[in-house]
């Protein structure tokens, strides 16, 4: 469960970006849609820490009910490791020579011992069919490949939730079908900020952000079509 309580966010210089909102989040998969500029990765962000809110709280329920839900500014260390964040660009956040370098390196907390390391990165790439790209570098992949190891790398981890800003912008049609496939595939919960109203359709609930507000909420074909509904006006 993802708990925003009066949650809001300020620039630095006074703008607000996110006017206060409450909101709890239970479903299994979660889509965020809106404008350029909504406030949608702001949200995102928000969930695991990235972006402090400047007023109210955010929680993340505990793995074991009985004890307290994980507060993001509180709990940051706890938070982030149940909250797995992949970004647009995967590139943000491959930065070993290596593939199988960049999984061990997320890995260094779960596995001390190099030996255990690589044999639980190599089972998380062959999780996802990327085990014979092991010693290739991280730039010699696609673009889709690049934004499955950067999935695979995250989720290696064991996060109970994961987090995605557009997951799918830089990719082509095959590749936004294998990712989609994926994201609405996985057992933990899932929050997709995306554009792609395709993606946004397969999910259980989607969140509609319009300059700073959650403008609507509810089933993700009522949202999309509040969404073109803004934009046609
Ligand atoms: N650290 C910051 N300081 C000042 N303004 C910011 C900051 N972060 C975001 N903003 C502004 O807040 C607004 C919302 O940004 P955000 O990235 O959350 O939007 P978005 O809906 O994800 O946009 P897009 O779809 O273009 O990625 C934008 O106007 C952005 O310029």
């Amino acid at each position: 469960m993802i708990s925003f309580n009066q949650a809001s966010v300020v620039s630095h210089d006074g703008a607000t970006i996110l006017h206060p909102f409450s909101l709890e989040l239970a479903e299994q998969r979660i889509a965020v849609i809106g404008a350029n500029g909504s406030g949608k990765s702001t949200l995102a962000r928000l969930i695991n820490g990235l972006v402090e809110p400047s007023s109210g709280t955010v929680t993340i329920g505990a793995a074991d009910t009985s004890t307290p839900a994980l507060d993001t500014v509180a709990d940051g260390s706890a938070v982030r490791r149940a909250v797995g964040f992949v970004f647009t660009d995967p590139a943000a956040q491959l930065i070993m020579p290596t593939v199988i370098e960049d999984v061990e390196l997320s890995l260094r907390r779960e596995h001390r011992r190099a030996e255990d390391r690589r044999q639980a990165a190599l089972a998380a790439l062959a999780r996802f069919g990327l085990d014979g790209f092991a010693e290739r570098s991280v730039h010699g992949l696609s673009g889709g490949q690049q934004q499955l190891l950067a999935i695979a790398t995250v989720l290696a981890t064991g996060p109970r939730i994961l987090v995605t800003d557009e997951p799918t912008t830089l990719l082509d049609l095959r590749n936004t079908r294998i990712i989609g496939d994926l994201l609405t595939s996985l057992t933990q919960q899932v929050v997709i900020v995306t554009h792609n109203l395709e993606l946004a359709a397969r999910t259980d609930r989607a969140l509609v952000v319009d300059q700073g507000r959650i403008v609507f909420d509810g089933a993700p074909a009522a949202a999309i079509a509040h969404y073109r509904d803004s934009v046609a006006a």
